[in-house]
């Protein structure tokens, strides 16, 4: 079983673990209730065309009970985008137990991220306040970075396999890997609401891996 490949995510903030609290429970579905109503909004018409008013009718609750677990609009979009890039290291961690070679868990985890844009809010309204991020007043992470980070390891791990094309750099080849994983969802996402992101991923993810398999 070769080793689990590097989890190129950095953790973006350590969440406080404590032990199981019924009324903490209850707080955090509450919490999960009111990021997935903010998502759906912030998706459907963006960042600045939904106002907390929104998300707390569309939750069904009072604006302060939606305050109380999130101070201001800017700290919910924050959360969002959180949830939308701890959705990545939880999906390598699966595609690792696949026990694939670098250039397939490479593969299986551009398509698994494409199932995740078709069908995971919280993923699509952290793309979509990315896109919006000038008008959003918070330190959003840098976006891309992790993304060409764990791609590039990986595609050293294969130029040292030998499961690389001659001559393809692992730099150049992961940055172009996440070019055109963005290009294609958003495409998706224009033409189609993601309704085919799936396969148009598929269709120029085959292409790409062809030209950078050995
Ligand atoms: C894997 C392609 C990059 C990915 O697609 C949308 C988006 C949101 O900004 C991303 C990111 O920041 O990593």
């Amino acid at each position: 079983m070769p080793e689990p490949h590097v989890n190129a995510f950095a953790p973006r903030r350590t969440p406080t673990r404590r032990g199981p609290d019924p009324k903490q429970e209850r707080s955090v579905l509450t919490r999960l209730r009111v990021l997935r109503g903010a998502a759906e909004l912030f998706t459907e018409r963006g960042y600045r065309q939904t106002s907390v008013k929104d998300v707390a009718d569309r939750v069904e609750m009072t604006k302060g009970a939606v305050y109380f677990h999130y101070p201001t609009k800017e700290a919910l979009a924050l959360a969002i985008v959180d949830e939308h890039y701890a959705r990545w290291p939880k999906i390598l961690d699966e595609v690792n137990k696949e026990g694939l070679g670098p250039v397939d868990t490479a593969a299986r985890m551009l398509e698994r991220a494409a199932v995740a844009f078709q069908d995971d809010v919280i993923v699509q309204a952290g793309a979509r306040l990315q896109l919006e991020r000038p008008q959003i007043d918070a330190e959003l992470p840098t976006p891309y970075v992790d993304w060409i980070s764990l791609l590039e390891s990986l595609l050293v791990s294969a130029r040292e396999a030998g499961e690389l094309r001659p001559g393809v750099d692992p730099g150049p080849a992961a940055r172009s890997l996440v070019s055109a994983f963005f290009g294609s969802q958003h495409v998706s996402d224009v033409l189609s609401g993601r309704a085919d992101v799936v396969r148009r991923w598929r269709d120029l993810g085959d292409l790409l891996f062809r030209a950078i398999r050995a």
